[in-house]
C-alpha cells in the first residue's frame, strides 16, 4: 500500500469515529461555525507576493521538521510578514498537526486559514468552519468527481473558499468545475514524495483562467518564484523552507522582502 492510500485508510477510520461521538449540531452551533469567513483568493488575486505559509511539525517524506515552536506565534509571525494566507495542517498521525492547532492559529490572526487536511468526508468540511477554517483542500487524487463536486458546493455553501490539488493531467480533467475557487498543483507526487517544479508548469496551460493557480510543494528559492510566475501561478505554498528555521515568520518576511 503506498503512504497516500495508508493516511486515507486511517482517516476513515478517525472519522467514522469522530462521527460516533461528536453530533453534527455540535459544530453547526459553535460561535465560530457562523462567524464571517476572508477569502484566500481574493488575497492572492490583490497581492504581488502571493506566499501562502505554512504550520507543518513533520511529515511522512521529511519526518521531523519542527516541533518546538509556538503555532501561535507561528501564525502571528507570519501575518506580520505579510503572507496571504496560513495552511495549519490539522493531521496528527502523519503530519502531527490538530484541529487544536487551527483554533489558537484563528484566535491569533485575521488573515484567510486554510485547514490543511485529508478530507474524505462533509463531517470534516463542517468542522473545518467550527475551528475557524476559511479555506478548505480538496485532494484530487483521493476522491471522486462525484465527492469534488458534492464537497466543494458544500464548502461555498458555507462561505468557505475551495483550493483543489492535482498532481497529474487525468486528475485535473475529472475536477474542474465551478464549484472550485483555486486550483493547486502539487510538485510533490503524494504517491512517491518526489519533487519537481516541472509539474507546476506542465500542467499550468490546461487550467483555465478563472481559477486561480496555485503551486504547492518543494519551493525554497526566490528563483522559482519568478520562475513561476509566468505560467500564470498567483499563489504559493511554502512549508518546510519556513518551518525548518528558528523563526517561521522571520524566514517569510525576509523571503517576501527579497521578492519585491
Ligand atoms: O513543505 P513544502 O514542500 O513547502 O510543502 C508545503 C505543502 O505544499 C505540502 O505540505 C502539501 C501539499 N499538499 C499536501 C496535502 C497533504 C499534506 C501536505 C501537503
Amino acid at each position: 500500500m503506498n503512504i497516500l492510500d495508508k493516511i486515507v485508510a486511517d482517516k476513515r477510520k478517525e472519522v467514522d469515529l469522530k462521527k460516533s461521538l461528536i453530533p453534527v449540531s455540535q459544530l453547526e452551533n459553535s460561535v465560530m461555525f457562523s462567524r464571517n469567513t476572508v477569502s484566500l483568493s481574493n488575497a492572492l488575486r490583490n497581492s504581488s507576493s502571493g506566499i501562502i505559509a505554512e504550520h507543518k511539525r513533520r511529515s511522512p517524506s521529511k519526518s521531523e521538521i519542527n516541533q518546538g515552536l509556538n503555532v501561535q506565534d507561528v501564525a502571528t509571525g507570519y501575518e506580520n510578514a505579510g503572507v496571504c494566507g496560513m495552511s495549519v495542517l490539522t493531521d496528527g498521525k502523519y503530519f502531527g498537526g490538530s484541529l487544536d492547532d487551527l483554533i489558537l492559529a484563528r484566535a491569533a490572526v485575521q488573515m484567510p486559514l486554510l485547514r490543511k487536511e485529508f478530507i474524505i468526508n462533509e463531517f470534516q468540511i463542517l468542522e473545518a468552519k467550527a475551528h475557524g477554517a476559511d479555506v478548505i483542500l480538496l485532494i484530487a487524487a483521493i476522491l471522486s468527481k462525484e465527492e469534488i463536486k458534492t464537497f466543494s458546493e458544500l464548502a461555498k455553501s458555507l462561505g468557505l473558499d475551495v483550493l483543489l490539488e492535482v498532481h497529474n493531467e487525468a486528475e485535473l480533467h475529472k475536477s474542474i468545475m465551478p464549484s472550485l475557487d483555486m486550483l493547486g498543483v502539487n510538485n510533490r507526487n503524494l504517491k512517491t514524495f518526489e519533487v519537481s517544479l516541472e509539474t507546476s508548469k506542465a500542467l499550468s496551460r490546461l487550467i483555465p483562467d478563472e481559477f486561480v493557480k496555485v503551486s504547492e510543494s518543494g519551493i525554497s528559492s526566490i528563483e522559482a518564484i519568478k520562475d513561476l510566475k509566468p505560467y500564470g501561478y498567483q499563489g504559493f505554498l511554502i512549508g518546510e523552507n519556513f518551518m525548518k528555521t528558528d523563526n517561521p515568520g522571520a524566514s517569510a518576511k525576509e523571503f517576501i522582502n527579497q521578492l519585491s
